[in-house]
């Protein structure tokens, strides 16, 4: 890690289990700047980039909105259910969003920054942050919430959780785990909880990877 930089929390776990909720409220309450992958990766196929060209090429325009957009629902059915193209499509937009990290975590004055990013263990950016907190639900409140906010049926929300690398192994890989099965309030007395058990009072404390 180069000086200089803002010691990185990276903030990972299962679709839908509470990333961005947890993150949210981090910077309401800490003022820490959010950097997420998901936007990263929505900047990676905007009309006129390469990559969405390459989409384009490998599925037939069909996967364009007439106004040029990707259809993320339809590319969304073939990711997620077939290994093979979901590879290939990690292939494309991982390095741009790793650089896009990369970018804006020099141009940040905060001592402390969070990175959201659901693939953290699978695309292996590990290296990007100091520490991993994973947010963690049931098995049942993660299809719960993951079909209501996306309108999912169960067979598709299913194919998106099994699309990732199971929570409990990422569970064992973290450094923090944040359970997220009650209230919102009850999740930020917990992250307060954490926070004052750590370093990010002093951030030149908290140690690189
Ligand atoms: C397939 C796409 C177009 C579907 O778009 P959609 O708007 O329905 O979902 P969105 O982008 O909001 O992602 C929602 C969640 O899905 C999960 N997810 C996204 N991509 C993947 C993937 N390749 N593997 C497993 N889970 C994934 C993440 O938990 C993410 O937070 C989109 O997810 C995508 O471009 N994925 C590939 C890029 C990627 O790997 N992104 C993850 C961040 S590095
Ligand atoms: N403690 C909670 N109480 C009620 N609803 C919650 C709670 N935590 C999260 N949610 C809701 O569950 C859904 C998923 O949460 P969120 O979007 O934060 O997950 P995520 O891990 O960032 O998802 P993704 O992996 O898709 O980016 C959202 O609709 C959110 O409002």
């Amino acid at each position: 890690m180069v000086n200089n930089l803002p010691y990185a929390l990276g903030l990972t776990g299962g679709i839908a289990t509470g990333k961005s909720t947890v993150a949210d409220y981090l910077t309401r309450a800490y003022g820490w700047p959010i950097l997420d992958a998901d936007l990263y990766a929505r900047e990676a196929v905007e009309p006129g980039s390469v990559i969405l060209e390459a989409i384009a090429q490998r599925y037939g325009p069909s996967l364009l909105n007439s106004d040029g957009t990707l259809n993320r629902p339809q590319l969304g059915d073939i990711i997620f259910n077939t290994p093979k193209e979901r590879q290939w499509l990690e292939d494309q937009i991982h390095p741009f969003v790793r650089e896009r990290f990369e970018q804006e975590m020099r141009t940040l004055e905060s001592p402390v920054v969070v990175l959201v990013i659901p693939l953290l263990f699978e695309a292996q950016m590990t290296d990007l942050v100091g520490e991993v907190w994973v947010v963690s639900c049931s098995p049942e409140q993660q299809l719960t919430r993951l079909q209501t906010r996306n309108q999912l049926s169960r067979e598709a929300a299913q194919a998106r959780i099994a699309s990732q690398m199971p929570l409990d192994a990422k569970i064992a890989l973290a450094d923090v785990v944040i359970e997220n099965n009650g209230q919102r309030e009850h999740l930020q007395q917990e992250v307060d909880r954490i926070v004052s058990t750590r370093c990010y009072k002093f951030p030149q404390s908290c140690t690189s990877r």
